[in-house]
């Protein structure tokens, strides 16, 4: 195989309760990114199609996730990367985590697959680390695993599969604003209070009680976070009311995706999504800010070869 071609889908970080170690993988936004192999040695970006992104290696997450698993595994070849991006760059639905995660699923499977799921994701936590100023894998493992992921630890890398409820369904409003993931880690507080650590660590533990039970309602009530939300909330216009018009509607909870400004709900059925995204609509439609919405089902395979050769 010379050249392949792969959808690196859009992915949510943190899922409420579970900041830098729980995430999950939409189906319907995604990266397209075609990486061949060539004579002359190194990693090259050739072509970056949709937004304005370095296409120097050494600054772009893909660049920087490919030199990881290049210098790794040594080949007697080169790689050129053409990145077709989808996912806008500071949305929160892992723009940075797709190409990272993508180039090196790429890479591995031109070199013939020497890598595990594990090894590719701590390659691509290097690409990611340009983007946030810190090496996290909550939107990294969803992409490469597919369905839930909880990251155990960083160092060694340890990601564990979480199930995916088959009827689960994600509905996402991305308002038009940018918010840094670095910048969004740098108004968090350094400690917290021990009661909010314990109502975290509930949630969390409920929440991967609830995948494993299929317990829709016990999700819902898990997707609570007291720690991150109450600050990064108010980087997001209207973000109380989109929660409120979504869970009255019949979504399961809300919820900042990744670092934001995307706000994700989690819903039982595609009907009940679709609603729970007509409800987010009607109140971003008033505020005059520029938006747009979609609903994914849960992709449980993660990133997809489309083509080969
Ligand atoms: N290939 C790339 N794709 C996207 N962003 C990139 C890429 N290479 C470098 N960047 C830089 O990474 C930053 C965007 O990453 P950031 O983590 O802030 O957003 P995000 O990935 O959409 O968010 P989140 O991780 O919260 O879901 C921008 O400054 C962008 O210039
Ligand atoms: N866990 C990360 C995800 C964004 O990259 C954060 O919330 O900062």
């Amino acid at each position: 195989m010379n050249q392949i071609k792969i959808f690196s889908p859009a992915t949510v970080a943190n899922v409420s309760c579970g900041f830098d170690v729980l995430g999950f993988c939409l189906d319907t936004v995604g990266d397209e990114m075609i990486i061949r192999k060539t004579v002359e040695k190194g990693i090259k970006i050739t072509k970056i199609d949709g937004f304005d992104l370095p296409l120097e290696t050494k600054k772009n997450v893909a660049g920087v996730a490919a030199l990881a698993i290049y210098e790794d595994a040594k080949p007697d070849c080169g790689f050129e990367i053409e990145i077709y991006k989808k996912i806008k760059p500071g949305s929160g639905i892992g723009s940075s985590s797709a190409s990272a995660s993508g180039v090196v699923f790429a890479i591995n499977e031109l070199l013939g697959k020497p890598y595990n799921k594990t090894q590719l994701s701590d390659f691509a936590m290097k690409g990611e680390a340009v983007a946030s100023g810190s090496e996290h894998a909550d939107n990294i493992a969803p992409g490469i695993f597919g369905g839930f992921t909880l990251v155990k630890s960083n160092q060694p890398l340890k990601i564990l599969e979480l199930p995916t409820p088959s009827n689960l369904y994600a509905t996402l409003i991305h308002p038009q604003i940018e918010v840094k993931t670095a910048e969004a880690r740098n108004i968090l507080p350094k400690n917290i209070p021990m009661q909010d650590a314990i109502t975290q660590w509930s949630n969390v533990g409920s929440l991967v009680h609830a995948l494993h039970t299929n317990d829709y309602p016990l999700l819902g009530e898990a997707l609570q976070d007291v720690i991150v939300e109450p600050h990064r909330s108010k980087l997001i216009p209207h973000y109380n009311e989109v929660k409120k018009a979504a869970i009255s509607n019949g979504a399961l909870g809300s919820g900042i995706s990744g670092s934001g400004p995307s706000i994700f709900s989690l819903s039982e059925g595609i009907e009940t999504a679709k609603k729970v995204e007509q409800a987010i609509q009607e109140v971003y439609t008033k505020t005059g800010i520029e938006f747009y919405t979609f609903t994914s089902k849960i992709n449980a395979e993660g990133i997809k070869i489309l083509s080969s050769e």
